[in-house]
């Protein structure tokens, strides 16, 4: 769903990525993690087409849609107009489906976006990706700045989607711990280069990423 080869970007002589390659499979939940400056939102906003490479390929199969980092909604619209802004691709611009995958928002759409809390808000940019009924959903830093509560429910809500629904999910996280947890595959990002890749617990398992990212191991 995901191909990315030999990607390299450049802003002006700074080279953010350099040769990074990564792959997301049909139904498949993969983690990037890795320190901030790494290049994590420049591969997702590579995937997106707003950051073109220097060299190298990325490849979407299906519908892609991403979550940005920050959210970026608009204050001054309700949940609902945001998210029809989701739907720009498809037919479809009935919000339902998105109720019946995340609740709380039908409560909320009638309300400003801005006068949300932060949990809120990004459950209302997690709606308006999943507007255009993608096939595969790319997830930039859902955990910042919420609490561990309102983190576990939508990562539960993406989890049921993965499972259910079979939509493949990139998790672009800094909190590797919640990412191992329910990713199958990860990435680490190092300064515009993958480090280490391959299955979760196995990573886990190796000093070196579990030091760095998971304070010394994961519970069993
Ligand atoms: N528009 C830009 N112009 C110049 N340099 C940029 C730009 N965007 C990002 N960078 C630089 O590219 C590198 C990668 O940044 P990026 O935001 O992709 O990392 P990240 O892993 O997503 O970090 P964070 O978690 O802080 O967002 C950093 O050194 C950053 O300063």
């Amino acid at each position: 769903m995901i191909t990315v080869e030999e990607l390299v970007v450049r802003y002006g002589s700074a080279t953010a990525l350099d040769g990074v390659e990564l792959q997301v499979g049909a139904g498949e939940m993969v983690a990037l993690v890795g320190p901030n400056g790494a290049g994590k939102s420049t591969l997702v906003d590579t995937l997106s087409g707003v950051v073109r490479p220097a060299s190298g390929r990325v490849a979407t199969e299906g519908r892609f849609a991403h979550v940005p980092e920050g959210r970026q909604l608009f204050g001054d619209l309700s949940v609902e107009d945001n998210l029809r802004l989701g739907a720009w691709r498809v037919r479809d611009r009935d919000p339902r489906h998105v109720y019946g995958v995340l609740p709380d928002l039908e409560g909320l759409r009638g309300r400003r976006a801005g006068a949300l809390s932060g949990g809120q808000q990004q459950m209302v940019a997690v709606g308006r990706a999943l507007m255009g009924r993608p096939d595969v959903l790319a997830v930039d830093e859902l955990s910042l700045g919420l609490a561990p509560k309102i983190v576990d429910d939508l990562v539960r809500h993406l989890v049921r989607l993965n499972r259910e629904e079979g939509m493949a999910v990139l998790l672009i996280e800094q909190n590797a711990r919640l990412a191992f947890e329910v990713c199958s595959r990860a990435y680490v990002l190092e300064a515009g280069r993958v480090v280490a890749a391959g299955a979760c617990d196995e990573l886990a398992r190796g000093s070196a990423v579990a030091r760095a990212y998971l304070g010394g191991g994961v519970a069993p």
